[in-house]
């Protein structure tokens, strides 16, 4: 008998992994609370406003049951946007079994709380020992993953035979995925690249050109890391595919709609219109408020950050934000490195 999994929801991610899934012979249900999206995945094998023009495997079977949906199956992977883990998750409660895989893909915090999507799931579904949460991250537009373009993800647990488990699930020829046993390391990563994607976008929309872009990738990942380390994450993660490997496909690809938001921001947009017109989620501009306030909780600069937040939230021009980064107190680029061992500046 073929493997069951269950993918919760159907936007354009779940939609891509769920496709992945189904190639290698796993019997896939994806789930979506929108009646006539699983009548268009059902009957037409397409999901048109998240994937335009892609024909998913007929594999997939959709249901807006959550119950049918992870019946007898051995996984169970969210891709629920980060505002929608918890509901979602709670909801899903009654129906997963302890010895389920539970993987998700999301990138962003809770809002509210400030918490990883894995504390959040284990919140949520207290059956589930720790041990069986695995993250899925890494550089990986969905609209690539769906033509089968070549890929590479991380799939990061506390317990490494979790971790190979799901990477069992995804692996193939154009999806390759490599262990990680960094979810701290792996969830922050992935959820703070976004912001600086939509800097990147701001900077292309303001005709900033290619150094600047450099610039903020460069200076991004180190702000980055240096919240990372303090949440308890491996610097090294950060070199990664979850780190700077995502950081340079969301800062450089059209796909993104962080990149795309950003570089509407600079046409002159209000924020609320971009996030319409988006139709799809643009997890930058919540993470962009949690890392500003877990940057102040953890007491690490985040210059970057900090600026965003000021052009999203207060008005402040781009152009003045880019002032106060250029004019900043000067400083060692590496920074804590510098602090921590003078000793070579000393000889
Ligand atoms: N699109 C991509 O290429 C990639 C996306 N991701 C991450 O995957 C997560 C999901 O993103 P996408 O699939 O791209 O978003 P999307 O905007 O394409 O689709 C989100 C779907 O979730 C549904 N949804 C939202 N809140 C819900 C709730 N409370 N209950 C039930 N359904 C709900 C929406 O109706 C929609 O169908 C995000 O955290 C994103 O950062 C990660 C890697 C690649
Ligand atoms: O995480 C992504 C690619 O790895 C998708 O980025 P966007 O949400 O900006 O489209």
């Amino acid at each position: 008998m073929n493997k069951k999994v269950a993918v919760i929801v159907a936007g354009s991610w779940g939609t891509a992994l769920a496709s992945v899934l189904a190639d290698n012979d796993i019997d896939v249900v994806l789930w979506s609370r929108r009646e006539e999206q699983v009548k268009e995945i059902n009957d037409h094998h397409t999901n048109e406003h998240f994937l335009p023009g892609a024909k998913l495997p007929e594999r997939i079977v959709a249901t807006t049951s959550l119950e049918d949906a992870v019946k007898d199956a051995v996984a169970v992977l969210l891709v629920v946007p980060s505002s929608g883990m918890r509901e979602v998750t709670r909801k899903l409660q009654p129906y997963i079994k302890p010895d389920m895989l539970i993987i998700h893909a999301t990138k962003g915090f809770e809002a509210e709380s400030l918490k990883r999507m894995t504390q959040v799931i284990s919140e949520e579904l207290p059956q589930i020992d720790s041990k069986k949460i695995v993250v899925l991250s890494g550089p990986s537009h969905a609209e690539e993953v769906i033509l089968h373009n070549p890929t590479t993800v991380v799939v990061a647990s506390e317990d490494m035979n979790s971790a190979e488990d799901a990477q069992d699930l995804f692996i193939n020829s154009y999806f390759r995925v490599y262990t990680n046993p960094d979810v701290i390391g792996v969830e922050v990563a992935g959820a703070l690249k976004n912001i600086i994607a939509l800097g990147a976008g701001l900077s292309d929309g303001l005709g900033f050109g290619d150094n600047a872009k450099a610039a903020l990738m460069t200076r991004g990942i180190a702000e980055i890391a240096r919240l990372g380390a303090e949440m308890g994450a491996s610097p090294l993660t950060f070199a990664g595919l979850s780190g700077v490997g995502d950081l340079i496909v969301t800062c450089t690809s059209v796909h993104s709609r962080n990149w795309r938001a950003g570089s509407m921001l600079a046409k002159g947009l209000p924020l609320e219109s971009v996030l319409h017109d988006m139709g799809m989620v643009v997890e930058g501009v919540k993470t962009t408020k949690a890392a500003a306030t877990l940057a102040a909780e953890y007491n690490v600069t985040m210059p970057i950050t900090t600026e965003l937040y000021a052009v999203l939230f207060n008005n402040k021009p781009p152009k003045q934000a880019v002032e106060a980064l250029m004019g900043r107190v000067r400083t060692n680029e590496l920074e804590e490195v510098a602090q921590q061992d003078k000793t070579d500046w000393i000889h």
